[in-house]
């Protein structure tokens, strides 16, 4: 069976490696290394019978990098090149193991709830300032009560550029003058660092139109 340079490029990798962004995205602290397989019906070179690729991604988290390596497994390598002619053997043995380094960007923040600490000391000054907490939720609220509805609207409109910028999104409601403001990461089920800095934007805002 060939596994062409073009399938491994085009298919096998980019799948992999939305997996593995996904995970770097996504995963907790404690993630910090793993196995993930996957199988997949290939099509045999020159004619050759389908047969079902066993892969494996193996993926070591670093604070700065995702290091990406996938191997097809030994049994895998049996099915590939058994019975193949000697020059698929040694092409499918120089492309079998194909492995992809990706630095997670430097920018991707691995967004996690707070701690009772980081609550203590970057939630209270919010809830000194007005904020209060949301019953039953992991969230916060406020009520901002602007000029008029002009400069309410201009106030959201610079909160939405953060928030686009940010890729952190505020639950708001606007009438006439006033906004109300819920902010949570749904991502991770409630509060995260994100909406300390979007409601922290919030009260400089809404301070400069005082
Ligand atoms: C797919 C997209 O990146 C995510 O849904 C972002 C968008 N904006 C968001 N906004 C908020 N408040 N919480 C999130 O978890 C969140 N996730």
């Amino acid at each position: 069976m060939l596994i062409t340079i073009k399938h491994t490029q085009n298919v096998i990798k980019p799948n992999f490696q939305k997996v593995a962004n996904l995970l770097a995205s996504r995963h907790k602290p404690a993630l910090s290394h793993g196995i993930a397989t996957t199988t997949e019906l290939v099509d045999g070179g020159f004619g050759g019978a389908k047969s079902r690729l066993r892969s494996e991604l193996s993926f070591n988290f670093t604070r700065s990098s995702s290091k990406i390596s996938f191997l097809y497994t030994p049994a895998a390598r049996a099915a590939a090149t058994g019975g193949g002619s000697t020059s698929l053997r040694r092409f499918y043995s120089t492309h079998l193991e194909a492995e992809t380094t990706t630095t997670t960007s430097k920018k991707r923040k691995m967004v996690v709830r707070l701690n009772d600490q980081e609550r203590a000391e970057k939630l209270q000054p919010l809830l000194d300032a007005g904020w209060t907490l949301v019953e039953g939720r992991d969230a916060i609220f406020k009520q901002f009560v602007l000029k008029d509805f002009n400069q309410a609207f201009s106030f959201m409109t610079g909160v939405a550029l953060l928030a686009e910028k940010i890729n952190h999104h505020p639950e708001w409601f606007n009438c006439y003058n006033k906004v109300e403001v819920t902010l949570s990461t749904h991502d991770v089920g409630g509060l995260s660092s994100q909406d300390i800095r979007m409601a922290t934007y919030l009260e400089t805002q809404a301070n400069l139109l005082k």
